[in-house]
């Protein structure tokens, strides 16, 4: 069976991690490097490259369903919310560690960084999230894949970047920085998650439906109920986290929409039962819409440049 992927370091790690997993499993595979337009166009911000931040994903959707590869190996928070019948998210692996992580170029805390100090993100979610937790740091557009952004902060070009902290754990790198907290920086919904596709009835689904983590399955699907009923399209800064308490009885929900400049934000914080959850969860999407999260999604929207954007559920660049 053949894992295609794309050729980032973060995206080979993850593949060569569902490889291994499927060797435990008695299952041999090979990995073939899958070159998609969003690899080619570094130099933009993801919402202006053709195709929007669906990109990534589709291209690897196009030669699966041409059946060059069988398994497709995906950051679950980067796949738009609508996928192709044919291919199903056969396995969520358990989750690695959801929350942001800031890095400075001396290792000074968050709250100890001078007035004016440059922050490096392309994400809009981090960049208002950030802006409203210090309005005095600046914030500039750092783009490229982990080990470009990594360089960018060692030459001195930003005090610091933020990152989601499962990328730097996944290729190996124990790197001294600070986890922010959910309460501030509530992640992209699906953050940390791996996600697993192959065509529907191959020998391939089979093999990797064993994969699945039943656990961070239901709460990356409550996290993207949340902020379902949103609109705004994609690349908006929303926030959606959901995890399960230590008795597994309830979920604690949190989800947020925030204006581009971090000043108006509406949020929902709770704890909802496993039994019904799902349901649960539909009102409180709801209930953001109605509070105004659809308005500031909208606006932000409005304020974006950005080409055709297909994603309803890509919002971290
Ligand atoms: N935005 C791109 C992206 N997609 C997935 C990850 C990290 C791994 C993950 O969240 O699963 C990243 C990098 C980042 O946000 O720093």
């Amino acid at each position: 069976m053949i894992i295609g992927t794309r050729g980032s370091q973060l995206a080979l790690a993850q593949a060569e991690n569902v490889a291994r997993l499927l060797k435990e499993q008695g299952v041999e595979t090979s990995i073939k490097i899958i070159k998609t337009s969003g690899d080619r166009f570094t130099d933009r911000p993801l919402h202006a490259v053709s195709g929007g931040v669906g990109a990534f994903v589709r291209e690897l959707d196009d030669v699966m369903l041409a059946g060059e590869i069988d398994i497709a190996v995906h950051s679950m928070k980067d796949m738009p919310t609508i996928r192709p019948q044919a291919l199903p998210t056969v396995a969520v692996l358990k989750r690695d560690t959801p929350f942001d992580f800031l890095l400075t170029y001396d290792g000074t805390p968050l709250d100890e960084l001078p007035e004016q100090s440059i922050i490096g993100t392309s994400s809009l979610r981090r960049t208002a999230q950030i802006k409203r937790y210090r309005p005095d740091l600046i914030t500039q557009d750092l783009r490229g894949n982990i080990d470009t952004r990594l360089r960018k902060l060692r030459e001195g070009q930003y005090d610091g970047i933020l990152l989601a902290k499962a990328g730097l754990e996944r290729m190996g790198w124990e790197l001294e920085g600070e986890i922010l907290s959910p309460d501030f920086f509530c992640p992209s919904p699906n953050q940390g998650t791996v996600a697993v596709v192959t065509r529907a009835g191959t020998e391939a689904e089979d093999a990797v439906s064993r994969l699945d983590h039943t656990e961070s399955r239901i709460v990356t699907e409550i996290e993207r109920i949340l902020i379902a009923e949103l609109g705004g399209g994609c690349t908006t800064p929303v926030g959606s986290y959901a995890e399960l308490t230590p008795d597994k009885q309830e979920i604690h929900v949190r989800a947020e929409v925030l204006s581009l400049d971090g000043r108006e934000a509406v949020s929902i914080n709770e704890f909802i039962p496993m039994r019904g959850g799902l349901e649960q969860a539909r009102a409180l999407g709801h209930r953001l819409v109605e509070m105004g999260g659809r308005r500031l999604a909208e606006e932000a929207l409005l304020q974006i440049s950005r080409n055709a954007c297909d994603s309803e559920n890509s919002y971290d660049y």
